[in-house]
């Protein structure tokens, strides 16, 4: 697979806009969460922003590779899995946080792990919609999100010269 056509880059300062607004969501259903369980390495800055927010200070990660070289994901490979008390009955007082749901493989395999928890990231693509509870901005399918932490500044091309 190639990079899909469409760019959608995101700034720290938006991301951190974005991320508050997945708190105030979320902040919203009057569920007490007892622990986030974050997705790594995506879901640790949404979770330090969200952990701050609603004041949710046991942080459990949950560690999962799937896309080896940039854009193509591969088999998923557990690295590192959940505490077992955080799992009982289901994960039902536990909120799992990602950076995006894309295909939404990484959310349905947590989710086999935590099938009660409350699963929520702040940028979802169709096809990883129905994976996750809560989420804040859509885009389509065959857009890229380049994450601030993956970006430096470079040149860019002016759109008449057919930037894309
Ligand atoms: O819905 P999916 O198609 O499974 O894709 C979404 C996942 O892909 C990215 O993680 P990645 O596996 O690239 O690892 P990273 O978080 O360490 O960058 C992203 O952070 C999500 O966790
Ligand atoms: O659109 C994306 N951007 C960054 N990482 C990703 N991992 C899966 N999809 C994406
Ligand atoms: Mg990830």
């Amino acid at each position: 697979m190639s990079l899909p056509d469409k760019a959608f880059p995101v700034s720290w300062d938006q991301f951190h806009r974005d991320a508050r607004a997945l708190a105030w969501r979320l902040a919203g259903l009057n569920q007490t969460f007892k622990a986030i369980v974050c997705i790594t390495r995506g879901g640790l800055v949404p979770a330090a922003i969200i952990s701050r927010e609603l004041n949710i200070r046991l942080i459990e990660t949950v560690c999962v590779a799937s896309y080896h070289d940039y854009v193509n994901q591969g088999d998923m490979v557990l690295l590192k899995g959940i505490a077992p008390e955080l799992m009982e009955n289901g994960g039902e007082t536990v909120l799992v946080i990602d950076d995006l749901t894309d295909t939404g493989k990484t959310a349905a395999q947590v989710r086999t792990m935590l099938p009660k928890a409350h699963f929520a990231c702040v940028y979802a693509k169709p096809k990883g919609v129905p994976t996750v509870d809560t989420f804040i901005t859509e885009v389509s399918q065959d857009t890229w999100i380049y994450f601030p932490w993956d970006m430096g500044f470079t040149y860019q091309e002016p759109i008449a010269k057919g930037a894309g």
